[in-house]
C-alpha cells in the first residue's frame, strides 16, 4: 500500500513536472518566434530608410553637379568661412602655411575659372569673384596681396594656355601684361633665342613654376621685355593687363618684394662693399622661392646656376656617398639587417631607380627623398678637421681600396649581382644644414683656380622647411668687385672629403651594429637564462662573445666608457660624459643596490639600456665586470 501510493504520486508530480516543461517550452517558442519578427521587421524599416537616404544624397548632388555646370558656383558658405578662418590665421606667425594643406587644391585651372576669365569684369558675380579668389589664393604671390587686393585682382584677371616651346614674352618686345604661373614651367632666357632653354648644356637661366609671377619689370619701368619666356610644358596663366596692374598698385608688391631681397641681401657681410644699383639690379633677377620639408631644391649642386641665400628655416646639403669603395673587410661591418636597409643604385644616377623604390617615388611628391632621406646621418661639422667629431680619429684606416679613392664624382662604383643587375651601395649622408643667413654656392663664382674641391663635387640641396632667394650664379659674378671675391675665397672652407665622410660612416655603423647586437644579445641572453633555469645540463649562455661580432663589445665598452669619471650622481641627465657611480667598468665597480640597474653607453650623448640583476651577474661572471 505505500508501495502503490508512493508511485501515485511519483507519477502525478512527473505528469506535473512534464505539463510545466511543455508550457515552458511553449512560452519561450513564442518569445523566440516574437523576436525573429521584430527583427524581420527591422531590417525592412533599415532598407527602407536606407533607399531613402540615398535617394535623397543622389538628388543632392545632381543639384549641386548642375547648379556647378549652369552657374559655375562652388563658393559655399562653409567654403567662406574657412577662407575667413585661414585669413585670420594667416597674421600670425605660425610655422607653416594653412594654404598648403588645403583639400580643395588644383593642378589646372578647372572649367568654371576658365569660364570666369572668359567674363568681362562687370559681367562677373559676386561668388564668381569670390570663386576666383579663393581658387588664385593657392598661388603664394597672390597671398601676399591684400584682401581687398586679392578681389579686385579675381574680377579682372584673364586665362591664357600655351603648349611647349610657345614664347609668352619676347626679349626687347613693349611689355602689356603681368603673368602668374598657374600650373606647368616656364623657362627665362636672357641671352640668345628661346631654343636656349631646350639645349641640354645650355639651360634657362631661370624655371618659373606654379606661384611664381614675371613680366613687372618692363610694366614698372616702362622699357622692353628684359628676358625671353618660354614655355617648357603645357602651361597655364592668369593675366593681369598692364592698366590694371599700375592702377591697382600690384607694382608695388613686386617691388616690394624686391626690395626685401634687396635688404635682406645689404644685411649680409659679403655684400657690405656693394653699391645699392648693383644689389638692386642682382635682387631683380633673384625670386622667392618657399619650400616644404623634404623637397629637393637642388638635385646636383655642380649643375646648378643658382646661389641660394637662405631667408629662413633650414637647407641641408646631402651628399650621396660611395660604400662599394669599402673593401669587404669593412663592408662586413654592416650587420645583415644594416645592410638590408641601405639603397642599392643603378648606373643611371637618379637615387630612386630601383624597381621597389620607384615604386615608392611614384606615390611621393616627385621632388622628394624622404624616405631615402630618413637614412642620411647628420654631421654638424662642415670642415674638414675631424678631431672636432666627437670620438673620432684621423689615425683610424679607412678600407679604402687603394687607388680607387672616389674618381668619377658621386658616381657609385658598380657591380655586378647574383640577380645579374648592376649595382652600387651607397648612402646619402648629410654634410651640412644652413640655417638662416647662410649662403650655398658663391664658391662658385670664383675663377676656377680658386674654387675649392666642393665646386667639383655634386651635392643635393634638400628644404627642411625653408624660405630662400634665389639668385643666378652668373648675376651675382657679373657684379662681384675684388673684395667681395676675396671674402668669398677667404670663407670657402671645403666639407669633409668622401674618406672622410666613408670614415664617420663606418664609425656610426659600427656604433649601429653594436647597439643592435647588445639588445639582441640581452634578449637572446634573459630567453636562454630560462631555458637553462630549467634545464642544468644547459650551458648558461655567454653574454660577450668577441668572435661573434666584428667589434669586441668589451673593449667599445671600455673606449665607450674610459673618459668617465665615475661620479656619486647616480644618474646625469646632462650630455657631459657621466656614469652612475654604481656602474663603472674601468674601476670595475658595480654595488648591487636593487634589481635593476641603468647601463648607459655614451657615443657623443647618452644613451641608456635597462638590464636586470641576471645580467649583472653575467657580466660578473664574464669578467667584465667584478664586485
Ligand atoms: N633672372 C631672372 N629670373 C627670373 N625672372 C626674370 C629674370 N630676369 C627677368 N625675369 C622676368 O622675365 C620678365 C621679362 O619681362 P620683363 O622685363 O617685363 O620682366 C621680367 C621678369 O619678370
Amino acid at each position: 500500500m505505500p508501495n502503490d501510493l508512493k508511485n501515485k504520486k511519483l507519477s502525478e508530480t512527473a505528469k506535473v513536472l512534464n505539463a510545466k516543461r511543455k508550457g515552458f517550452n511553449s512560452s519561450s517558442q513564442n518569445h523566440q518566434k516574437k523576436n525573429f519578427n521584430i527583427k524581420i521587421a527591422l531590417r525592412k524599416k533599415k532598407t527602407e530608410v536606407d533607399s531613402k537616404v540615398s535617394l535623397i544624397v543622389r538628388v543632392f548632388r545632381r543639384i549641386r553637379q548642375l547648379t556647378i555646370e549652369r552657374r559655375g558656383v562652388i563658393y559655399s558658405g562653409a567654403m567662406q568661412l574657412m577662407d575667413n578662418v585661414v585669413q585670420n590665421v594667416e597674421g600670425k606667425d605660425l610655422l607653416f602655411d594653412p594654404n598648403d594643406y588645403k583639400s580643395r587644391y588644383q593642378f589646372a585651372i578647372p572649367s568654371w575659372a576658365r569660364k570666369t576669365c572668359a567674363l568681362l569684369p562687370e559681367q562677373r558675380s559676386e561668388i564668381e569673384i569670390l570663386n576666383m579668389a579663393s581658387l588664385m589664393r593657392q598661388l603664394k604671390i597672390f597671398r601676399k596681396y591684400s584682401s581687398k587686393m586679392q578681389l579686385l585682382l579675381a574680377k579682372i584677371v584673364t586665362y591664357e594656355r600655351f603648349g611647349r616651346r610657345r614664347v609668352v614674352i619676347r626679349k626687347g618686345h613693349i611689355g602689356r601684361c603681368f603673368y602668374l604661373v598657374f600650373s606647368g614651367t616656364v623657362g627665362v632666357v636672357i641671352q640668345g633665342d628661346e631654343d636656349r632653354a631646350f639645349v641640354n648644356d645650355e639651360k634657362p637661366v631661370n624655371i618659373l613654376r606654379k606661384g611664381d609671377a614675371f613680366g613687372e619689370l618692363a610694366l614698372v619701368r616702362n622699357t622692353a621685355r628684359s628676358a625671353t619666356i618660354v614655355c617648357l610644358e603645357n602651361t597655364e596663366f592668369l593675366v593681369i593687363d598692364k592698366d590694371d596692374f599700375l592702377r591697382l598698385g600690384v607694382h608695388k608688391y613686386a617691388y616690394e618684394e624686391m626690395l626685401e631681397r634687396c635688404n635682406f641681401m645689404r644685411s649680409l657681410e659679403i655684400f657690405k662693399t656693394w653699391s645699392d644699383e648693383a644689389l638692386k639690379e642682382v635682387a631683380e633677377g633673384g625670386r622667392h622661392v618657399e619650400l616644404l620639408c623634404n623637397n629637393v631644391v637642388e638635385v646636383d649642386t655642380v649643375l646648378s646656376e643658382f646661389v641660394y641665400f637662405v631667408k629662413k628655416g633650414q637647407l641641408d646639403v646631402v651628399r650621396l656617398l660611395d660604400l662599394s669603395v669599402l673593401n669587404e673587410e669593412k663592408c662586413n661591418y654592416y650587420s645583415s639587417s644594416t645592410k638590408d636597409s641601405f639603397q642599392f643604385i643603378t648606373p643611371n644616377n637618379s637615387p630612386c631607380r630601383t624597381p621597389h623604390l620607384l615604386e615608392k617615388r611614384k606615390k611621393t611628391n616627385e621632388n622628394q627623398l624622404s624616405h631615402l632621406y630618413q637614412l642620411s646621418l647628420y654631421i654638424a661639422n662642415k670642415t674638414s678637421n675631424l678631431a672636432n667629431l666627437p670620438g673620432l680619429s684621423t689615425e683610424l684606416n679607412l678600407g679604402l681600396k687603394k687607388d680607387e679613392t672616389l674618381k668619377k664624382d658621386c658616381m657609385l662604383s658598380f657591380k655586378t649581382s647574383s640577380k645579374n643587375e648592376t649595382v652600387g651601395l651607397g648612402t646619402f649622408i648629410k654634410v651640412d644644414s644652413l640655417t638662416a643667413g647662410q649662403i650655398f654656392g658663391l664658391n662658385y663664382i670664383l675663377s676656377e683656380e680658386h674654387q675649392n674641391a666642393d665646386c667639383k663635387r655634386r651635392f643635393i640641396l634638400v628644404s627642411a622647411g625653408c624660405e630662400l632667394i634665389r639668385i643666378q650664379k652668373s648675376l651675382i659674378k657679373s657684379k662681384a668687385d675684388q673684395s667681395t671675391l676675396a671674402k668669398i675665397k677667404q670663407r670657402s672652407i671645403p666639407y669633409p672629403s668622401d674618406a672622410e665622410l666613408n670614415e664617420i660612416f663606418l664609425r656610426y655603423n659600427r656604433w649601429r651594429c653594436f647597439k643592435e647586437n647588445l639588445v639582441d644579445r640581452i634578449i637572446n641572453y634573459n630567453q636562454n637564462m630560462e631555458i637553462a633555469k630549467k634545464n642544468i645540463s644547459i650551458q648558461v649562455p655567454k653574454y660577450f662573445n668577441s668572435n661573434s661580432i666584428s667589434v669586441d663589445q668589451c673593449t667599445w665598452l671600455q673606449e665607450e666608457v674610459s673618459p668617465l669619471k665615475a661620479s656619486s650622481n647616480s644618474c646625469s641627465s646632462d650630455t657631459s660624459r657621466s656614469l652612475p657611480s654604481f656602474f663603472s667598468l674601468k674601476g670595475k665597480i658595480f654595488a648591487p643596490q636593487s634589481t635593476q640597474r641603468t647601463l648607459m653607453i655614451t657615443h657623443g650623448g647618452i644613451r641608456h639600456m635597462k638590464i636586470g640583476s641576471d645580467m649583472r651577474d653575467l657580466l660578473q661572471k664574464t669578467k667584465c665586470l667584478t664586485t
